[in-house]
């Protein structure tokens, strides 16, 4: 090949290259929310099966409890839990991180009271009880046109509703929950709705030869809804491969292949979960039984948004609710009304409005005050409070009335450049606010507030750090528990008329 030539392969082969690169880049930045439309993964059972659930004998009624020591020395019938010592818990060694991942056999009991069945799936797919579970099963419908259709054409599956049976197997133990909160839920959807609820909908069996489920969108049950999980409990079969289009770019798709091809390996659990809006298809069964577990997955607050909202925290059993109660019943404690000032312990990003989420996001001993003091009906508020310093060196502090960015001013525009002049930043704390500390601030919890340039004999950089508090309005005894006091608002010049004055300005 001459010189030429030569140059040309190489420069096309470039050219290829930088094509292949240019489209996974738009690929990845175009799609970069949907492209992880769908997602699932596998899970192995424990290596013993039953060693730590029940086992097919035990769900069938058969005792299987003899005291048998096995090979890790464990009795049959002794948990980690219990120990020789009392109060210690021992774990044995063997009960390490991939023990902890692994799960149970899955059991499905179903039937009517007295005359139930339990179908146990474990590594070697369903006991036999599994063909009472084929009869217990009716024809799975599906919504076309608002309607609930049977058409066996479209899809033909077996089914039972979640108040038909009842299963040990929990997506939240599992993990498949936390990871689908990491990676599937929509950063901005909701601003506090972080966290994912999976309800049980249906358990399906789509059997050869001609089980399926032609290409359809499931029906969100409302505007929480984000999509589905399907979990596949072992059971042999071919065909029946789960493909799932991305709603925003036709030509990607994934497909979930939970057919028994790989004989070698031990047959494990397998899910797939996916966004409502994308587009999917259950392909024919030819042979054997495709058992799952359909889940509906809504947006819910979780860990980090949860303070006041969360409907399974009762406040009233909180330690702080009782002592904030009994002390309000005291006519000498704040006896004529006071504010009650505390400096939060933990650290939140409250000079950040945007990443800022608080009171939602209030965590530990924070949490329990402010939930405990909102069930009390006390009017209370989260505000920054900075220290700021005169030039001459006396001290005050000062607070904004609600958080703002750093660098930006609730009460004026951004900080610029200032030649020992006051930044127009927060209020100060009025004498007349019968402000009573509770707690003192903690050094390390202060977020950088204020950056500013000086230039006076020497440019520098001013910085000023701010801590979150919390502000309670407590009424005076004579009117604690009437109602008024309730929706009792901090006196309209707590938050205006004790902004700085002109000549109390840095610069005076
Ligand atoms: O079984 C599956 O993989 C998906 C089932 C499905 O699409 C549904 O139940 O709506
Ligand atoms: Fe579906």
């Amino acid at each position: 090949m001459s010189v030429s030539a030569s140059e040309n392969v190489t420069k096309l082969a470039q050219m290829a290259e930088r094509k292949i690169l240019k489209g996974l880049n738009i690929s990845f930045e175009e799609h970069a929310r949907s492209a992880t439309f769908a997602c699932g993964g596998s899970l192995p059972f424990h290596a013993t099966p039953g060693k730590f659930g029940a086992t097919a004998q035990e769900c069938a009624g058969e005792s299987v409890h003899e005291n048998v020591e096995d090979s890790a020395g464990i009795k049959d019938g002794e948990g980690p839990e219990e120990s020789a010592e009392e109060g210690v818990e021992e774990y044995s060694e063997e009960y390490d991180e991939r023990t902890l991942n692994a799960i149970d056999d899955v059991q499905v009991r179903f039937g009517i009271s007295g005359q139930g069945y339990c179908v146990n799936f474990g590594q070697d797919g369903p006991s036999k009880d599994f063909k009472y579970l084929l009869d217990a099963c009716q024809p799975a419908s599906f919504g076309r046109g608002g309607e609930a259709v049977l058409d066996e054409k479209y899809r033909k599956a077996g089914k039972l509703d979640r108040s038909e049976f009842a299963t040990n197997f929990c997506p939240y133990e599992a993990g498949i929950i936390d990871v689908l909160t990491q990676l599937l839920v929509p950063e901005y959807k909701y601003r506090n709705l972080n966290s994912i609820k999976a309800e049980l909908y249906k358990l399906n069996i789509y059997s050869a030869p001609n089980g399926k489920f032609r290409p359809h969108v499931d029906t969100p049950r409302n505007e929480y809804q984000i999509g589905s999980l399907v979990v596949s409990l072992p059971s042999k079969h071919t065909g029946g491969q789960l493909t799932v289009g991305n709603s925003s770019a036709d030509s990607q798709s994934v497909i979930f292949d939970w057919s028994s091809q790989d004989k070698k390996q031990p047959a494990c659990i397998k899910w797939a979960a996916f966004y409502s809006d994308c587009p999917h298809e259950v392909h024919q069964v030819t042979a054997g039984h495709r058992v799952t577990l359909t889940y509906n997955l809504f947006l819910r607050r979780g860990v980090g948004h949860i303070a006041e909202s969360s409907p399974a925290l009762d406040p009233t059993q909180l330690p702080v609710y009782g002592a904030l109660r009994d002390a309000l019943e005291v006519p000498s404690f704040l006896n004529k009304g006071r504010v009650l000032a505390v400096y939060l312990t933990h650290r939140y990003a409250h000079t950040d409005n945007q990443l800022n989420f608080l009171p939602d996001s209030l965590k530990g001993a924070d949490m329990a005050l402010w939930t405990a003091v909102r069930a009390l009906d006390l009017t209370c508020k989260l505000v920054p409070i900075m220290r700021a310093e005169h030039w001459s060196g006396k001290q005050t502090d000062i607070f904004e009335p609600e958080f703002s960015s750093l660098g930006e001013t609730v009460t004026g525009g951004y900080v610029m450049s200032i030649d020992y002049q006051w930044p127009g930043w927060g209020h100060k704390i009025p004498k007349d606010a019968n402000i009573t500390w509770l707690n003192g601030k903690r050094g390390d919890l202060g977020e950088l507030q204020l950056a500013y340039a000086t230039h006076g004999n020497q440019p520098e950089v001013e910085t000023h750090y701010s801590y979150a508090a919390m502000l309670i309005l407590v009424p005076p005894y004579s009117e604690r528990g009437n109602s008024d006091a309730a929706s009792a608002e901090f006196p309209a010049d707590f938050w205006d008329a004790s902004s700085l004055d002109s000549d109390e300005r840095l610069d005076d």
